[in-house]
């Protein structure tokens, strides 16, 4: 029950709730049960199928209308008398500035993804309005509570980054079957069907092109009266027997493993069933590109059966006629998409095909969609938990009773009989270039890079800026908005072709230059320091930004291991991630000395970069405790009192 003091500070606020999905769900009807009576929700979704099981403000009859606006009408049934203040939108629109969230007196956040969570932050940093994040991933989830000045900012710590691969692993010596899924995924999809010239590591050529003066051509290029079918027999040729047969021939690389099998369609028997499949006319007809589906064409319905060579083989070679035949227009500019059934199919189907090359257990469509599109399944009551928490921290920031702000953690076993760990926040971290505006380094050739690389590789995709002015001293660089001045785009669009240290005011080493995106309030310096060369596969941007509290990337240990020594590559790395979305952090039980460096532990996982769909995520926090065993540490007792116990 809540106090007096509790429920006047309730009734008082008028709240921000950002994403109307799993958590959003739960948040909104726990904080129409407790009495909170103004209530604003952004979400740019509509409702999916998929979100049925868990979203239970949601019912098979919305699917396709506006989450916000159904989360609030479902509310309203049973709480007429609260306002509920729907925005089917995204909240980086330019209506949700500084201004409007100046409006309300907490902001939660029940978003899946890294960028809108940023941004959000900002906004809250500029509109001094405090902040109560979130995620779950499975049985994980985590709130925290971020007050601009008294606790450290969403950004303040280094978020896990996607679990990557050495390219060689992928390439050439897979070992797992998660690696012939980001072979299939990241390399021959994107080069089957994505954009040709991008820069893959797959080999594209016909042959050996160095003993001939003849450029060798590339396979994948679809000849102009090639018969679909005789395509997609060539690139099956090709990639799981040709390319296994160069693979074999650097014999250093098979002295200690196991080596593979080139595969040939002729191996396979599939002579006659070839005839047989692809019998387009059983394909049901349907409007949605995305439900085309080689698995029903061929008549295999289970998508939980583990297929047989032949079988995957067959499902690989229909999948590849049907982008053809059914979906020409989309070649070449596809990405994967966990939810596009016949890139899932082909995906599935080459993964298992080099998995038999390389002796690895073949795997069902399911399996293979959950690794592909790193599901780790929602489970509705960690969402359920985590709003909890979430009103419960919002209650306290209402009352600015910041001794007892928590950031909480839920775990999936009991570690010493908590399943919540509560952990005092952190106090601001001093050299956050977001809210304490530390000056970052940029070392960069100033007389090779483009005003556009700076933009989309440090601005955008490093600063996270989707609005941004560009200024050297007095000098405006570049801006973007719809008020600009015809002659000022025009100047703009040039400044972006032209290299660093001619633009008209120009950036050279030593240069300081302001970037300022006009949406988030945020304004970054940056020095500028000239470097000649940049190491190709180590540095491949080209460039190098220090002082962000930056991800840690995480590298699969064994794939390292098994594979490190093998070739010059290793550095280089392939990410598992088909998106930045999703992304958990979880972070140790250090606790008590605000202020206090903390570490992320180094098996420290997200949701995103586990490619089992299992998370073994309770070594985590219990190492940690365990480890901290002298701090301070908050627990919960069994009566789920909070206590606070003090080490020695
Ligand atoms: N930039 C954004 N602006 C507004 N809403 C957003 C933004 N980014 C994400 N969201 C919303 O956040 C919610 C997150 O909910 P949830 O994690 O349950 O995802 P979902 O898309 O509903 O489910 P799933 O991804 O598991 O299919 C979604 O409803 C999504 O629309
Ligand atoms: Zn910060």
């Amino acid at each position: 029950m809540a106090t007096e003091q509790q429920l006047s500070a309730i009734k008082g606020s008028k709240v921000l709730m950002v994403g109307a999905g799993g958590i959003g769900c739960e948040l909104l009807k726990t904080l129409a049960l407790s009495e909170f009576q103004d209530i604003h929700i952004i979400d740019m979704d509509t409702i999916e199928v998929s979100n049925l099981n868990r979203q239970f403000l949601f019912r098979q009859s919305h699917v396709g209308q506006s989450k916000a606006k159904v989360a609030r009408d479902a509310v309203l049934k049973f709480r007429p008398n609260i306002s509920i203040t729907p925005y089917h939108a995204n909240v980086k629109d330019p209506d949700f500035n500084v201004d409007f969230f100046k409006r309300f007196s907490v902001v939660l956040n029940g978003l899946d993804n890294l960028d809108a969570r940023r941004h959000v932050n900002r906004l809250c940093l500029a509109a001094g309005v405090p902040l109560v994040e979130s995620g779950t991933t499975g049985f994980l989830g985590q709130v925290t509570v971020h007050v601009k000045g008294r606790t450290e900012c969403y950004e303040c710590q280094p978020k896990p980054a996607p679990k990557t691969y050495p390219v060689c692993t992928i390439t050439s010596t897979p070992s797992k079957f998660v690696h012939c899924i980001v072979w299939a995924k990241d390399l021959l999809f994107a080069k089957l069907f994505g954009d040709k010239n991008q820069e893959n590591d797959l080999n594209v050529r016909s042959s050996d092109a160095s003993g001939s003066s003849e450029p060798a051509e590339d396979v994948f290029e679809h000849k102009k009266d090639e018969d679909v079918e005789e395509y997609g027999r060539r690139i099956y040729d090709h990639v799981f027997g040709h390319n296994i047969e160069v693979a074999l021939s650097n014999e250093d690389t098979w002295k200690k493993r196991n080596k593979p099998r080139p595969i040939y369609i002729k191996d396979v028997a599939l002579a006659e069933v070839i005839q047989q499949n692809g019998n387009l006319d059983k394909v049901p007809v349907s409007t949605d590109p995305l439900s085309v589906s080689a698995m029903t064409t061929i008549g295999l319905k289970n998508p939980q059966d583990v297929w047989s060579l032949a079988e995957n083989s067959r499902v690989f070679l229909e999948a590849l006629k049907l982008f053809f035949l059914k979906r020409g227009k989309e070649i070449g500019n596809l990405s994967f998409d966990k939810d596009d059934q016949l890139a899932v199919e082909i995906v599935t189907a080459a993964a298992n095909i080099r998995a038999s090359s390389f002796g690895i257990p073949l795997h069902s469509l399911f399996e293979a969609k959950g690794i592909a599109g790193n599901i780790v399944h929602a489970v509705a009551t960690t969402n359920a938990v985590i709003a909890g928490l979430i009103v419960i921290e919002a209650i306290k920031v209402l009352q600015d009773d910041v001794k007892n702000y928590r950031m909480t953690y839920c775990l999936e076993h009991p570690s010493r009989k908590m399943l919540l760990m509560p952990v005092e926040p952190f106090e601001p971290n001093k050299s956050c270039y977001v809210c304490s505006e530390t000056p970052l380094t940029l070392e960069i050739n100033t007389s090779r890079s483009k005003l556009r690389d700076f933009v989309e590789k440090i601005v955008k995709a490093k600063l996270g800026m989707s609005q941004p002015m560009i200024m050297h001293g007095h000098a405006l660089l570049y801006e973007v908005g719809d008020g600009l001045e015809e002659d000022m785009a025009t100047t703009y669009a040039a400044n972006l072709e032209k290299v660093l240290a001619q633009l008209p005011s120009p950036v050279t080493g030593g240069t300081v230059i302001m970037v300022e995106d006009l949406q988030q309030e945020l304004t970054c310096t940056i020095n500028i320091k000239h470097r000649e060369e940049f190491d190709g596969e180590k540095e491949p941007d080209g460039m190098i930004l220090s002082g962000l509290t930056e991800a840690l990337v995480q590298k699969n240990d064994e794939a390292s291991k098994e594979n490190g020594a093998s070739t010059s590559n290793v550095s280089q790395t392939v990410s598992v991630e088909a998106e930045e979305d999703d992304e958990l952090q979880i972070l140790p039980a250090v606790s008590g000395l605000a202020g206090k460096k903390r570490k992320l532990p180094d098996n420290a996982n997200s949701s995103n970069s586990d490619l089992s769909g299992v998370i073994d995520e309770t070594k985590i926090p219990r190492k940690a405790i365990d480890r901290e065993d002298s701090e301070a540490v908050v627990v919960l007792d069994g009566n789920g009192e909070r206590k606070k116990k003090r080490g020695q």
